[in-house]
């Protein structure tokens, strides 16, 4: 099997009594799209860092594409494009311009770089707008030309810091597709750092969570729900007309497959070991209920990130940027 792309190892990075990066583990395959996932201050922005030889680690090794990234940044940076998340440009120049400029920074010769430089900006969708001044780009614009940047020097390996800040949500829509298709076509390898749950479950392969320097669970999100939910895999919603009778929710955890019950007002909220769904509708009928909608529910990564958050909770409450309550309360901010 060909060695991981990027392998992090016991990576820790301390600033003072800090430890903002704790004791990480981390492999990347090629061509696999890893989300890095956590709430602001979680550690996420160093550890990138780290991986381009920016700041050395307190202890640990990053190899990157083979090379220590510490003591061997140089051919590191060649190999990974990086676009940080306050990406700039001369916005007196155009796109193009823009382009050029950069792709010479990165040794590209004379007689190709105008011509690379088109073909990344019609690889990126902006053809159209290669004769305007990024003055006049909106966000969604420059995040692509800030792709165009990093993809001008044909990396390995991409790193996108919180590429999606400020776009809206078709722009966003379409940049992940983006990012997607060139990993796909050019077996690029794409890190990408965000605290948008549901953006990078659209488009990651497999996501690292990542709560106070510390990965508290990796893999993707069937496996992560699968090893998180195994008791309770099954969540059917229900939405009923008339009251619910107290007795009702007792009644339902008779049934041997429900194992919880909620009850919120019209809805009641079934967590079971089965797919038993036509069995709960028909006896709800039975038990006399109007129901006026059925869901199946399946676990996404918002539930994924609770349930870390919730199960350490009391290893890390001596931490105060990864408290539950910090937690809770970036989860309920980030919804
Ligand atoms: N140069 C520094 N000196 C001291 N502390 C730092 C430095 N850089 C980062 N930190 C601290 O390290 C922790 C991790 O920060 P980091 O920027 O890596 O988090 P992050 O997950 O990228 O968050 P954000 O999304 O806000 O950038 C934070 O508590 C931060 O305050």
């Amino acid at each position: 099997m060909e060695a991981p792309i990027i392998e992090l190892k016991g990576l820790t990075k301390c600033y003072r009594s800090l430890r903002a990066v704790d004791d990480l583990d981390l492999t990347i395959n090629k061509g696999e799209i890893f989300g890095l996932l956590g709430p602001n201050g979680a550690g996420k922005s160093t550890t990138i860092l780290m991986l381009l030889g920016l700041t050395e680690p307190t202890s640990g090794v990053a190899t990157v594409c083979g090379f220590n990234a510490t003591k061997n940044p140089i051919p590191v940076k060649q190999k990974v494009g990086y676009m940080p998340d306050n990406i700039g440009f001369y916005n007196n120049m155009t796109a193009l311009e823009n382009l050029v400029y950069v792709g010479r920074l990165n040794g590209i010769a004379e007689a190709e770089v105008k011509e690379r430089a088109r073909e990344m900006l019609e690889e990126v969708g902006l053809s159209g707008a290669m004769n305007k001044r990024t003055a006049t780009f909106s966000r969604g614009m420059k995040q692509r030309l800030g792709l165009a940047d990093v993809l001008i020097k044909q990396p390995e390996v991409i790193i996108l810091d919180e590429p999606t800040l400020g776009i809206d949500p078709s722009g966003v829509k379409d940049f992940l597709a983006l990012i997607k298709q060139l990993s796909r076509q050019q077996g690029l390898t794409v890190l990408l750092s965000s605290h948008h749950l549901h953006q990078v479950q659209q488009v990651c392969d497999r996501v690292g969570i990542f709560v106070g320097g510390k990965l508290l669970a990796e893999g993707n999100i069937d496996t992560l729900a699968g090893n998180l939910f195994a008791r309770e895999p099954f969540v059917v919603e229900v939405t009923v007309q008339n009251p619910v009778p107290p007795t009702l929710e007792t009644d339902l955890l008779a049934i041997e497959t429900v194992k919880k019950v909620l009850v919120n007002d019209h809805l009641l909220q079934i967590s079971g070991s089965t797919g038993c769904t036509p069995d709960l509708v028909r006896f709800l009928v039975q038990k006399g209920m109007h129901i006026t909608g059925v869901q199946q529910r399946s676990y996404g990564l918002d539930e994924i990130y609770e349930r870390y958050f919730e199960t350490n909770l009391n290893e890390n409450s001596s931490s105060e940027k990864s408290s539950g309550l910090f937690q809770r309360s970036f989860f309920r901010k980030r919804k």
